[in-house]
């Protein structure tokens, strides 16, 4: 392959020179042509070969085409690229037919990555390749206006089944239009079908999410980090990965000798009868009082984690009783929040500790410092190093993670971990990402670490986020504050007066709890953001409760219609989609961005754009609905016609709103 390539390419560049070359002369001699004139001279020799030229530059796109999907590595354009598969977002496509054009028209340049953005005003997207193209042609003596280049690109595109028109703007940007007809059939595809989910690589991914710890308040960076892993794990899952999703408990420590010697002394029967250990809180701060205060206490805590380590079953059954009232906490609040997460807490990997210490020992990995084993990230011995060994001979929460990445990688064999905590530690996972690079474990061209990380979350003071008290806010209580304000809000606006029990209820909920997951949601989770419910209820900008409301409006559009709309497929049989009115478009064109947008959140995990993708379809949908009749009304209230067709790009509308709500979080309630 790659010698027939090489032949070809040299039969280009010479025919790329003798063209350059004669097109030049011709300019000289008429200054005044521009390049387009130049080919439609009839010049037979220049024709000839142009025509082979032309031939070539195909044989090799195609041939380049071929490379780049057997190498896997896409340069410029994208694996396993057809015109006409759907899998493909639109972006991506895009960026297949430019890389087409620009390895086409100038192969020199072949390597070139395409630049798309949508676009706002002129056509769907853009394309600012050419004024970059045209001084790289510079630099190696080609002379050509950034607006020629971009013609040449246009003329070297394949056609595109959803590509209606490209046209050259301003100083050489390409304006993409969509096609109608395409945009008629996604729709139409979409409504028969549902979503089908972008095409992506496919991974084996682990989401280290939520990992709140036993004994201890579970607070509102727990929140973030419950939120964002669950939809994380929803988006990831749509595009097919294979998803492990996993709650890294503190569920292990030093902090066990003193619960579980308190435990043995408060409730002495506890291997026969269950504790009723209410708040654990409280037993936390009892027991760490008289782990302060109480020598012979602390004796019996270490003593007490050293029984529990070695596997003793009584001190095993004192701790599970323990982990078992937090648990249950935990649990309401996965319940109330729809999250599922797997439980593997840090005491799964107590016999992995020890061999990952060993592991690491017989690598000369591990050095003596003051007592204790520690491991430098990196042969320079620079930056923080890992407590690996404690000098009492304990692990860490540098061990247990060493012993999680091992874990994960050699026998989950997962090629994408991902962990979802706060920005705090982002230098202890800089620090165990490289570690695990040094001592083999991670294969930075076979495995992907991402540490998604969070900012804080701030109270309307603009500090910590707290309660008046100055105590930690208590998740169940923030809550339960949240159906509070949410069923006021439905009150005032009189919805208690119209909708049944249920459907209140379901309303409050998915209000309450829509709005904090959204707010969370709707920032760059980098950011601090502050927590305010005024803000999050307000029903205008983009904020949830506009979402549930924009949503239910249009379910109410079908109901309202008089006709049944429930059979899609059956309805497609007998209506055609048209989109006449720009407004039309514009919704369509809007709901295509889809798949971009999936594919945008999940290259660095950011959930905001989807957020601002909802925002974005749910005032399109405003400006449908004010400019566009669905169904005409005459004065007395009684239906005159129905536009069927607006009816379905409504519908369409739902569909898409119902996808990204589900990877959000928030609930599709049909009536509010
Ligand atoms: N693999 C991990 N280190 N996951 C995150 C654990 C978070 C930890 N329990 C905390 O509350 O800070």
């Amino acid at each position: 392959m790659s010698e027939q390539l090489s032949v070809e390419l040299n039969k280009l560049a010479e025919l790329e020179r003798v063209t350059v070359e004669l097109a030049a002369q011709v300019q000289a001699a008429n200054p005044h042509r521009n390049a387009a004139d130049v080919q439609v001279l009839q010049d037979d020799e220049l024709i000839k070969l142009q025509t082979e030229n032309t031939k070539l530059k195909h044989r090799l796109a195609i041939l380049n085409q071929a490379i780049s999907d057997e190498s896997g590595k896409g340069g410029s354009t994208a694996r396993s690229f057809s015109l006409n598969d759907d899998s493909l977002s639109i972006i991506e496509h895009l960026r297949s037919v430019l890389a087409i054009a620009i390895t086409t028209a100038f192969p020199q340049l072949s390597h070139t990555p395409v630049l798309l953005t949508p676009s706002i005003k002129f056509g769907d997207y853009q394309c600012n390749n050419a004024m970059a193209l045209a001084k790289k042609l510079k630099d190696i003596g080609i002379g050509k206006s950034p607006r020629d280049v971009a013609t040449e690109l246009i003329n070297s595109c394949p056609v595109s089944p959803r590509i209606g028109k490209l046209e050259v703007a301003g100083p050489g940007f390409i304006n993409i239009f969509l096609n109608k007809d395409y945009g008629v059939r996604a729709i139409t595809d979409l409504l028969r079908n549902g979503v089908k989910p972008p095409k992506v690589p496919k991974k084996r991914v682990l989401v280290d999410f939520s990992s709140p710890n036993i004994a201890k308040q579970m607070h509102v960076g727990h929140l973030r980090s419950t939120i964002i892993g669950e939809s994380i794990c929803r988006l990831l899952e749509f595009l097919q990965h294979d998803v492990i999703r996993i709650n890294h408990l503190g569920d292990w420590g030093t902090q066990f000798g003193m619960l579980i010697a308190h435990l043995e002394d408060r409730f002495p029967n506890f291997l026969n009868e269950s504790p009723p250990i209410g708040d654990l809180q409280a037993f936390y701060k009892e027991s760490k009082k008289r782990f302060d205060e109480d020598e012979v206490f602390k004796k019996r805590a270490y003593n007490a984690v050293v029984a529990l380590q070695g596997g003793d079953p009584n001190s095993i059954k004192a701790w599970q009783l323990i982990c078992d009232v937090s648990r249950k906490e935990f649990k309401t609040i996965y319940d109330r929040l729809e999250i599922n997460v797997k439980e593997r807490g840090e005491s799964f990997y107590q016999s992995r500790m020890l061999t990952v210490v060993d592991f690491l020992r017989k690598q000369n990995m591990l050095e003596v410092d003051d007592g204790r084993e520690i491991m430098w990230p990196d042969e320079s011995k620079t930056g923080i190093p890992l407590t690996i060994v404690k000098s009492d001979g304990g692990f860490t929460y540098d061990t247990s993670d060493m012993a999680a990445i091992r874990h994960r990688i050699e026998e989950e064999l997962c090629d994408w971990l991902v962990y979802v905590v706060d920005s705090g530690q982002s230098t202890h996972f800089a620090t165990i990402f490289k570690a695990a690079k040094r001592c083999g474990i991670f294969q930075p061209k076979v495995h992907r670490a991402d540490h998604v990380q969070f900012g804080v979350v701030l109270g309307e003071d603009g500090k910590k986020f707290k309660t008046r008290s100055g105590d930690t806010v208590k998740l169940a209580d923030l809550l339960d504050e949240g159906m509070k304000r949410s069923l006021e809000q439905l009150r005032s606006r009189g919805r208690d007066q119209v909708l049944t029990p249920q459907e209140l209820l379901d309303a409050q909920e998915a209000v309450a709890y829509g709005c904090i997951k959204y707010t969370d949601l709707c920032h760059n989770r980098i950011s601090d953001y502050v927590f305010s419910f005024d803000k999050m209820l307000d029903d205008r900008g983009n904020t949830a409760v506009y979402l549930l409301y924009t949503y239910t409006r249009i379910c109410s559009i079908a109901r309202n219609s008089g006709e049944d709309f429930s059979n899609l497929s059956k309805i497609l049989e007998t209506i055609d989609i048209t989109l006449t009115h720009d407004k039309e478009w514009k919704l369509v064109s809007t709901l295509l961005k889809l798949h971009d947008v999936l594919v945008k959140c999940s290259r660095d995990l950011f959930l905001h754009f989807l957020c601002e993708f909802c925002y974005e379809v749910c005032t399109a949908f405003a400006e449908f609905y004010d400019s566009c009749y669905c169904i005409e009304k005459n004065k007395a209230g009684q239906i005159v016609k129905v536009n069927h067709s607006r009816i379905l790009l409504c519908e369409a509308t739902a569909i898409v709103l119902r996808q990204c709500f589900y990877i959000l979080g928030l609930k599709p309630i049909t009536k509010i």
